[in-house]
């Protein structure tokens, strides 16, 4: 990529040229291809096959330990959400049957004592670390005998990537599997099931993955375990397929609107990449009743993503600050002085608070209350945005602290959470309200995509005009090395996932399925900028996932 700074009208601007998009028009076929079309006989099979599953689900003959099983292949092979009634009914009972009696615990053995505190705090019942003492020996340390139990082990280094403040025993139980199971794989010890399945876990926990991606590699690997359940895979292939056509055609919809509007043209200086931001709504939400949630954060990330660059790549500090105050007062006559492409920038927020309107109408919502707060958050970013241009320009280097208060909103995660208003869950009232109370995990969600977005992109953004990233920040602060700075800052990180477990056990009066798409947030944002590149940016390193998720389907065996 050449990074010169181009003279436009005697202005210098910092202007980056980002690689054009992977994807061009290709998903616009799909708006009206027939193969998209869900057809009566696709439907009729999920019902039949979906009754199927619930009778294995609901056997009586089952143990709580077949039950705590079950739950868990549905889950990652992305099917449970059909039957959150009857699991929620299940684990209550689990979690009575733990209060009650702690004979069970111990008989169970370690892969059902995990099991069971992975799931029960998944679903925010509170049940305590401390079971995992069972497990020790007298010195205090995790017993050998654990070191034979792999599948146990397995299970407790999932179950700990739960864990809140203070539990020392879960941060034990992190290092110690984490080292023996590392020590088990490729030594011809383990079925091939399970060697995969170990190494998958220990490249990426399943609570740090992006449930679609999760649940379309295990698909594949499930057929694999001896012990698979052909109904369970043959609904989970054919809802995965399903779902696909629908996302298929929502992204047709917003391909149309980019392609329509032209942006690559009109704003030359922004990145091309609708899929990619849609990518990132269908990671927050995937099922079909959030349709609404990803066909308004598609296009608000999308819209995001031109107004980052127009203040990172293309303003001088003049426009950008009658370009904020336009946001705030929502005054095009603040605008007309400004290029035509920061004008398109503008109009099409615009357009959007319009469209985001009809949806919510289509819903009876009354829609003043709820455009005077995405306004607001609008300001509150573009405010964020000008903060850090000026930076940039000046050469600033604010300490740490205060970059990071700044940067949890030049995340740009407070405003895009903004489209859980169309899972429906929630009025939308009472959504926003929440939102703009700063709560806890959205802050914590916030950093740790401020955070891993300024490791992953440090070197890169170092060779144009760009405000200090949080590496230099925690640099002069601290007044330490860079590599001790990534040291800081992942540690950051880590609080961060440790206050979003937390909050997700206190927040009872939040759904679950909003709670659940806050930490989608955390885990698409970790997953974009892991191993220090930026995937957003750079959309060739997305581009298999993107095929794995929206273009090809799942092989169904026809004799299956
Ligand atoms: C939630 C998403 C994906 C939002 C839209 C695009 C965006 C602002 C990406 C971050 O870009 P960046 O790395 O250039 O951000 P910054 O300029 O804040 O470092």
């Amino acid at each position: 990529m050449s990074l010169p700074t181009t003279i436009v009208s005697n202005i210098t601007r910092p202007y980056v040229k980002f690689s054009p998009s992977v994807w061009g028009n290709r998903f616009i076929q799909y708006a009206d291809y027939e193969l998209t079309d869900i057809t009566e006989n696709m439907k009729n099979q999920i019902q039949i096959q979906k009754e199927e599953v619930r009778k294995i689900f609901q056997s009586s003959s089952n143990s709580i330990s077949q039950k705590l099983n079950i739950i868990d292949s549905l889950q990652r092979l992305g099917i449970s959400y059909h039957f959150e009634r009857e699991i929620d009914e299940i684990l209550e009972k689990i979690q009575d049957t733990f209060t009650t009696n702690i004979v069970t615990i111990e008989e169970g053995g370690l892969h059902f004592c995990a099991l069971a505190f992975r799931l029960l705090r998944q679903k925010g019942h509170h049940i305590s670390s401390d079971i995992f003492k069972n497990f020790k020996n007298n010195m205090g340390s995790f017993d050998e005998k654990v070191v034979k139990d792999v599948q146990g082990m397995w299970s407790l280094y999932e179950a700990a990537h739960l864990k809140i403040h203070g539990e020392d025993i879960l941060d034990e139980a992190l290092v110690f599997t984490h080292a023996h199971l590392n020590s088990k794989i490729n030594t011809n010890q383990l079925s091939p099931f399970l060697d995969a399945q170990i190494r998958q876990c220990l490249r990426k926990p399943l609570h740090k993955g992006i449930p679609r991606l999760e649940t379309r590699s295990y698909i594949s690997s499930y057929e694999e375990d001896p012990s698979h359940s052909k109904v369970l895979l043959n609904f989970a292939k054919l809802d995965f397929n399903m779902l696909q056509k629908m996302h298929q055609k929502e992204l047709a919809n917003i391909t149309k609107w980019w392609k329509e509007s032209d942006f690559p043209t009109k704003v030359p200086y922004a990145r091309d990449r609708v899929v990619e931001a849609y990518f990132w709504s269908l990671a927050m939400s995937f099922e079909q009743k959030s349709i609404t949630s990803r066909k308004i954060g598609g296009k608000l990330i999308a819209c995001i993503s031109l107004l980052d660059d127009t203040y990172d790549n293309y303003g001088t500090v003049e426009e950008l600050e009658l370009f904020t105050q336009a946001i705030e007062r929502w005054d095009f006559s603040l605008i007309q002085s400004l290029p035509d492409c920061m004008k398109v920038v503008f109009n099409t927020i615009v357009g959007l608070w319009a469209e985001i309107e009809v949806s919510l109408l289509e819903n009876n919502e009354k829609s003043n209350f709820v455009l005077e707060y995405i306004k607001k958050a609008f300001y509150r970013l573009a405010q964020a945005y000008l903060v850090e241009s000026k930076w940039g320009k000046d050469n600033f280097i604010p300490t740490y602290d205060d970059y990071k208060l700044n940067g949890i909103v030049s995340s740009t995660i407070p405003l895009s959470t903004i489209s859980f208003i169309g899972l429906g869950e929630f009025s939308s009232k009472e959504l926003l309200e929440w939102i703009f109370r700063d709560p806890k995990i959205i802050n914590a969600v916030s950093a740790i995509g401020r955070l891993a977005d300024d490791v992953s992109s440090h070197k890169f953004e170092q060779q144009r005009e760009h405000v200090a990233s949080a590496v230099e920040c925690c640099m002069k602060q601290y007044n330490m090395s860079p590599e001790d700075a990534y040291k800081l800052i992942n540690k950051d990180i880590e609080i961060g996932w440790m206050d979003i477990n937390k909050e997700c056990l206190e927040l009872d009066f939040i759904p679950k399925s909003v709670l659940e798409c806050m930490v989608n947030v955390a885990r698409v944002t970790e997953f974009t900028y892991e191993d220090y590149k930026d995937k957003y940016t750079n959309g060739e390193l997305l581009k298999d996932h993107i095929i794995a998720l929206l273009i090809d389907p799942i092989r169904i065996e026809q004799h299956e």
